[in-house]
């Protein structure tokens, strides 16, 4: 969607940048020309992705450069360390991705205290400790970065048998909006994106494993526009969002999910009655207008 060289110039962290949509953004950023670190738990994971994607990406023209460091955001001291070495490699640090995440699919009832613990740790505590060091080098270097939260659409709406999960991802986006609030006026954005499904292995291994994706629908199949997202559409969003050309856009969230939230409308689930069924359905209203009328 960007022009070439958009986010020449640019340095991005993007957490959990190893697989999934941090991978895929993480991609589209170096081919705009900014300079990516990558960080998550597996130091061989970011590793081969960062290996990978220079590889793949080599012949493109203006291409950023990749550092992978190890990093649970769940420790002040490793996310330190990334943003020292980020700084040290690149000479600053510019956008603050935060994709990381923990989920699983699990009636409430049957999680463990520490199952809880669990993912609001990663994606409620470690959303808020990245953003903060990030967020205290920008304002003691003076520098207008920018944080962009991967949010989803239950965040908002809630959502049963991912409690832990809607609880923290709902925190991080009043987080999102209370930042943007507070540190306007150092010129520091903070915006999240809710995405619907967008396939993942990660996303998929935990939330429709084995006997559950033969017995629900397709996660397409929910959707108006009749498929689940594509991950160039999410990377376009982000960078956008991590450009200089949304500068006025904070504390906003944008929903990114072919309109699957709007299925919780009354009757947006009709979709599939046809022409002769609405034929009939015409038809016996108009009679119980008549017979009203007489
Ligand atoms: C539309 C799509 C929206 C998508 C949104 C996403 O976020 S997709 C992103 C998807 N990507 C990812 O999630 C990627 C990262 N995810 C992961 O690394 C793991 O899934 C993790 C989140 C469990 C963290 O691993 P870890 O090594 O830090 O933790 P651990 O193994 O030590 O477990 C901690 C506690 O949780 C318990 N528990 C675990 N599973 C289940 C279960 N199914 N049932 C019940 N409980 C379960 C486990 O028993 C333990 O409690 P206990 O028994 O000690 O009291
Ligand atoms: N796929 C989808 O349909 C949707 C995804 N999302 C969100 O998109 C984001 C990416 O998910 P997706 O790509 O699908 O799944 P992935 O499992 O591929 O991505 C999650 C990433 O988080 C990293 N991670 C997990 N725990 C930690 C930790 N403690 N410290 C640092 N990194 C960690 C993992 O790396 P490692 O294991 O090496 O630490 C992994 O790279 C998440 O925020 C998710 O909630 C939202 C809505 C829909």
């Amino acid at each position: 969607m960007l022009r070439d060289g958009a986010l020449q110039g640019k340095t991005i962290i993007v957490t959990g940048g190893g697989t999934g949509l941090g991978k895929s953004i993480t991609r589209y950023l170096l081919t705009l020309g900014a300079n990516v670190t990558i960080c998550s738990r597996r130091q061989a994971v970011i590793d081969e992705t960062a290996q990978e994607l220079t590889t793949e990406l080599a012949a493109v023209e203006g291409v950023g450069r990749i550092l992978a460091v190890p990093c649970d955001v769940r420790n002040p001291q490793e996310i330190e360390n990334v943003l020292a070495q980020t700084v040290e490699t690149f000479g600053r640090v510019d956008g603050l991705l935060n994709n990381s995440a923990g989920n699983f699919i699990s009636p409430t009832e049957r999680l463990s205290y520490k199952a809880f613990d669990t993912i609001v740790d990663i994606v409620l505590r470690g959303t808020y400790y990245f953003t903060l060091a990030v967020g205290k080098y920008w304002i003691e270097n003076k520098i207008s970065g920018t944080v962009l939260n991967i949010s989803t659409t239950y965040a908002t709406t809630g959502s049963g048998y991912v409690v832990p999960s809607a609880v923290a991802k709902g925190g991080a986006l009043i987080m999102t909006k209370s930042l943007a609030a507070e540190w306007g006026k150092y010129g520091i954005r903070v915006n999240a994106i809710a995405p619907g499904p967008f396939p993942t292995k990660g996303a998929w291994d935990r939330l429709f494993p084995e006997p559950l994706a033969s017995l629900m629908d397709d996660p397409g199949s929910r959707i108006p526009l009749n498929r689940v997202g594509d991950h160039g559409e999410l990377a376009n969003l982000a960078a956008y969002l991590l450009s200089d050309f949304s500068g006025y856009i904070t504390g906003e969230s944008i929903t990114i999910d072919g309109g699957e939230v709007l299925m919780a409308g009354e009757f947006s689930h009709l979709r599939d009655v046809t022409d002769e069924q609405w034929d009939e359905v015409s038809k016996s209203i108009k009679q119980a207008n008549r017979a009203s009328k007489s």
